[in-house]
Formats: structure tokens, sequence, C-alpha cells
């Protein structure tokens, strides 16, 4: 079936093709051109420019829900990394004229300029009601003469496609050398209070930000870094980010982390690092039939029976039991339990080691569109922090040699 909701305007036909055959035809948006990826909606009205620019978006084609997108343009302040990430861009209505004081560009010429092809002028709820009943799914969006192709040529091409189940991405997005963010960077006045030692699998600009807010320095590492890399930053505590791509594969971070829990370092994870926290306790994970997407979704905090309107941006989740604590299934690292939990559909939004100074989170408390009910987090991991160097307990004083002697990671099966 295609449905086609015109919209007033110029612009080259495109279609949107999704693997199960369905097709919406618009016009072209940004680049004209053939994107492929998967399918997924995003619930935010407003921080599309936020949302294009995270690298946890890649090789997948965002569908807004918002009806009208583009209104404040683009600038260089809001832009979450070096570049836009997502794959394809679907929106129904696009500004003709943004306005805001802060913008620079309209995203429209942004989209073109880095090359990212889109379609305007489609029926976006029934797309998402669509992906909320079938799920997320191989697409496409073709515009300018790669339309004109037939239709059954560019179905062949969405399926032919490879899946975003057992996909190994964060590699492709992450820096491939190191650098640091100082405190001073985003105006704290004094000295370093504290040193992180961050694995960028996507990471955001917002969070060493935060990090940086209060007064602790960032060193962002490549994600294929060994744990004598993390080592030699020295840090009071390890952070793993958000990023793409299917946590089953993050199997050498999981190792990695492995070793960071042994050597009992402080540590916080977002999103992806909420997956491989999961993962390194010995819980599976799993993907969700469309992912959560957007920065309205509540989560209850069930250590303290508060709800937080958090922003999500995920399509995989641990499968941890929600009653506990349980002992975790790799034993030696004692027990956890599930933090956090979205009252939407119970998925697990955060994890919480008992014995270690170790926690996670699905969601985003370095939201930079907001909300911002849950940047307390960062202040745990810091009083996490304060409290080892207090102690004198793990801070990562421990060395790769040492580590590999305990009964652990380095060899073992994951
Ligand atoms: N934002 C993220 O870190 C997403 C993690 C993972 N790629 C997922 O889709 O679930």
């Amino acid at each position: 079936m295609t449905t086609h909701a015109g919209v007033a305007g110029a612009g080259a036909e495109a279609v949107l093709i999704l693997e199960d055959g369905r097709s919406f035809r618009g016009l072209s948006y940004g680049a004209p051109g053939t994107a492929l990826g998967e399918a997924v909606f995003a619930t935010g009205m407003t921080g599309y420019q936020e949302t294009i620019t995270d690298p946890s978006y890649a090789r997948q084609l965002v569908v807004q829900t918002a009806p009208h997108i583009g209104n404040t343009g683009v600038n260089r302040d809001d832009a979450e990394s070096r570049r836009i990430w997502v794959a394809g861009y679907v929106v129904r209505d696009p500004a003709r004229r943004p306005s805001n004081w802060r913008s620079e560009k309209s995203l429209d010429d942004e989209l073109t300029e880095q090359g990212v092809v889109g379609i305007q002028g489609v029926d976006t709820r029934a797309i998402t009601r669509h992906l909320r009943e079938r799920g997320a799914m191989k697409a496409g969006i073709f515009s300018g003469p790669d339309a004109a192709r037939s239709d059954a040529e560019l179905l062949a091409e969405v399926k032919g496609q490879r899946s975003m189940e057992g996909f190994r991405l964060a590699e492709e997005v992450s820096a491939t050398a190191r650098y640091v963010v100082e405190p001073s960077d985003h105006g704290w006045d004094g000295e370093p209070r504290f040193t992180v030692a961050a694995l960028d699998l996507g990471i955001k600009a917002m969070t060493p930000k935060h990090f940086a807010q209060r007064g602790v320095r960032t060193v962002v590492l490549p994600a294929d870094s060994t744990y004598d890399a993390v080592v030699a930053v020295g840090a009071d505590g390890v952070f793993m980010s958000n990023g793409p791509g299917d946590p089953s594969t993050a199997d050498a971070q999981v190792s990695l982390l492995r070793h960071v829990l042994d050597a009992r370092m402080p540590f916080f994870g977002i999103c992806f690092g909420n997956q491989i926290l999961g993962r390194a306790l010995g819980f599976g994970t799993y993907k969700l039939r469309y992912g959560h997407r957007g920065i309205n979704q509540p989560v209850l905090d069930r250590r303290t029976g508060k709800v937080e309107i958090t922003s999500q941006n995920h399509g995989f989740a641990v499968d941890a039991p929600l009653e506990g604590p349980v002992t975790a299934p790799e034993e030696r690292f004692g027990r956890v339990e599930v933090s956090h939990v979205c009252l939407n559909d119970d998925v697990v939004e955060g994890l919480a080691c008992l014995d270690l100074p170790a926690f996670s989170v699905q969601y985003h408390p370095e939201a930079a569109a907001g909300p911002h009910d849950s940047a307390y987090l960062f202040d745990r991991f810091i009083d996490f922090m304060a409290e080892a160097a207090r102690s004198g307990d793990g801070s990562g004083k421990l060395d790769a040699s040492e580590v590999s002697k305990a009964p652990t990671p380095a060899q073992e099966e994951i």
C-alpha cells in the first residue's frame, strides 16, 4: 500500500520502503540519493539537532513523530558530535524558514551539506503506528533518480542490507585517538577533582561537559582500548558511553569491564554502557520490538520510589530479573539489583551493584535537550570516586599484571 501526504513546495520525488513491502511516497529532503538503515521512530518534540548528531543513531533511518521539524535551524553549539549520524531522516512537514536567534543554517541545508538523504511530506503517524505494530525493521529512502527505479528493485535493496541484530558499530563511530576534556573547558575554576577514563562507544559531547562542570577531567579513549590503556590514564573511575549497534557484539568491552570490576574501580555506564555492565555481570541482552526513543519516557527509581522523566534512545535491553537483589550470574561480582525500570513496559533501565562501586542506566542523564531529572547520577559517580579515594579501594591502582593473575577474564569465554 502506498501513502502520499502531499506538501506545498518543490522537491524531487522520494519514497520510503520498509522491509515488509509497505511504502510511503513523499518528496526529497536533504541530499538526494539512497539511504539504507533500520527504520525507528523518535518521539521528542524538541532536540532534533541533538538527535541527528547522536552517534547511537548510526545506521538508522529516524522517523520524527513531531510533525514540524527544523523550526529553529541548526547551530554549532547544539551538535552532540562532529557530524550527523542518522543514516536517513523522515519528517512530515519541515520548516520552510528557520527562526531562532541562535540559528546559523537551515536543517535542510545541513542535511544536504553532510550528504544525508531524507524524505518529507510522508504520514509519519502512519509510519510510526506501523513500526509499533510490526517492530523496527530494515528500510530505505530513495529520492531523485533513485526513486524512479522499480519498487521490486528497491525492496530487494532494502532486504539485502544487514540487520541491526548482530551489528557491531561502536568502533565505526568512536574517536580513533584519545583526547582530554578539562574542567576549565567548561568554566570550572580550580584544579580537577578527579579523572575519569571514558570509553568512547559513540559518546556525546554533553557527557564530558557534565563531568567538567563538576570539576572532573575526562580522558576519552577509543572503543578498542585495552585494560592497560585504561590503567595508564591513572583514572579515579571508568565510564562507558552510549553507542550504536547490538550489545551482544561488544565482547571486547565486556572483557575490559570485567577487569575494571575485578580491580574494584568505580564504574558508571550510560545506555550501551549499561548493556555492557549487564553482560559483564553475566546477564543477556535482547532486541526490543520498536525500542525507546524520545525525551519523555517515565522511569521509576525503585530505591526511592521517585519517577524521572528521561531521554532515551535504545533498541536493545538487558535481560535481568526485576525482583532482587540477586547474585550476579558471574558470582564473583556479588549482588546486583535492577535499580530503574521503564514505567511504560517494565524494561530494565538501570543496574546497581551492591558489593562493587558500579552502576549504570539505560537512559540518558546527560540529555542536552533535557529533561534534566537524572543529572544527579553524575554526582553519585563522583561520590563513588571520592569514597574509593578515601578508602584507597580500587581506584585503578591494580595493574594489568595483577589482574591477569586473578581468576578472571582475559581468557574467559563470554
Ligand atoms: N544509545 C545507546 O547507547 C543505544 C545502545 C544500543 N545500541 C541500543 O540500541 O540499545
